[in-house]
């Protein structure tokens, strides 16, 4: 079995890169990285993960290396290092089995919605591999489909076909606005942005929302796209006033540690649909936090094997989002969400594979 060490190595060296290149592209020290390669010095979890972008390996899979090379250094000198062993693998079979006792405190309606979407998610990857058209045509019809219905949520009045004129084929419409084509434009971008993340399997983090927001407001609105806002919001006709500005910097630090933790632990969709929520609620870009926040709940469902949830921007679907993101917000109850989430992510699974 490879050391962290050796696999660190080995990447390097596929990459033909030398030790200083590396380093300038991961910004550590290039005497740390030779400590790194002949295992003299454990990488942080932040150095790990810019490793793992510059030299192109998995992040989850480099994770587990890591994770078990510290535990290496924790027992090697250990004579009962086995027994050691046992006994935390008997207490690790018990935090696992936490994501059941998550699943307890969910009502009995959103679990059994829960094991319907993973009953139809097994049937949707069973179909793969699809042939790369058939692939490709699906793909376009519901990117567009997605564009246009969370565009529409913001108030953009290009129609579906407008929006496929605009997006695939380099069409402007007459009489719509500069800004409406480049909000098309821009989600489009940032649906191939999300699923290229997925391709590499890089996982969610502050820089991969800040490049979200940037993409949705590129062209639009420079001096914010991808910053923090720095002033007060308010979010139009409702009673959540979100956190004052010198809030955010906290608030989104316990955001992300927050998906750290709940990451293996909660169901996908729940944790899908939380992390949008939380999100929305932070509000802590000026403009494009409900785009954003629609992005990264179906970059964290296209990781998990689902398809992309579409939530609806009619009037009437437009009010139940809203109604359900203040029920969590003023009642603290989650449960109207989760199943507008869950609701959707069946529907487009059963219009995914009705298409196959
Ligand atoms: N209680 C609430 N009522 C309505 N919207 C809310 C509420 N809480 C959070 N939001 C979110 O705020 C979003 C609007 O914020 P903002 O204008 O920054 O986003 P946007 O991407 O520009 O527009 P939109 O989200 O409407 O597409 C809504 O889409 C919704 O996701």
């Amino acid at each position: 079995m490879n050391t962290l060490a050796q696999v660190l190595q080995k990447a390097r060296n596929a990459q033909e890169m030398v030790v200083r290149e590396l380093a300038q592209k991961c910004g550590i020290d290039a005497a740390m990285i030779s400590r790194f390669e002949k295992g003299q010095r454990i990488p942080t979890e932040d150095n790990l993960k810019a490793l793992s972008e510059v030299l192109h390996l998995s992040f989850d899979h480099l994770r587990k290396v890591w994770l078990a090379e510290k535990v290496y250094r924790i027992l090697e000198n250990e004579d009962e290092a086995i027994e050691v062993l046992s006994l935390a693998e008997s207490r690790v079979a018990y935090l696992s089995s936490k994501q059941a006792l998550v699943m307890q405190g969910l009502s009995e309606e959103i679990k059994i919605k829960l094991q319907e979407i993973d009953r139809l998610k097994a049937e949707w990857q069973s179909q793969k591999p699809l042939n790369t058209l058939q692939l490709q045509k699906m793909k376009e019809y519901f990117h567009v489909a997605y564009t246009f219905e969370s565009n529409r949520i913001e108030g953009n009045t290009l129609t579906l076909q407008e929006t496929h004129l605009v997006v695939n084929e380099g069409i402007t419409i007459g009489g719509k606005s500069m800004s409406e084509h480049l909000e098309a434009v821009n989600h489009a971008e940032a649906i191939s942005y999300m699923e290229a993340l997925v391709k590499d399997e890089l996982d969610y983090s502050p820089r991969v929302l800040s490049e979200l927001n940037y993409l949705i407001l590129k062209g639009l609105d420079r001096e914010n796209a991808g910053k923090y806002r720095s002033v007060p919001v308010r979010i139009s006709g409702s009673a959540h006033v979100p956190p004052q500005p010198y809030l955010l910097d906290k608030l989104m630090e316990d955001y992300f540690h927050h998906y750290d933790t709940q990451k293996r632990i909660l169901h996908p969709v729940i944790l899908a649909a939380e992390m949008h929520e939380r999100l929305v609620s932070i509000h802590p870009f000026i403009d494009g936090n409900g785009r954003s926040s629609r992005l990264v709940m179906n970059l964290i469902l296209l990781k998990h094997g689902y398809t992309i949830a579409n939530l609806k921007g009619d009037l009437d679907s437009r009010l139940a989002y809203y109604k359900a993101l203040e029920a969590v917000q003023v009642d603290n109850n989650p449960d109207v969400f989760y199943h507008l989430v869950a609701d959707t992510v069946k529907e487009s699974l059963l219009s995914h594979l009705e298409l196959t």
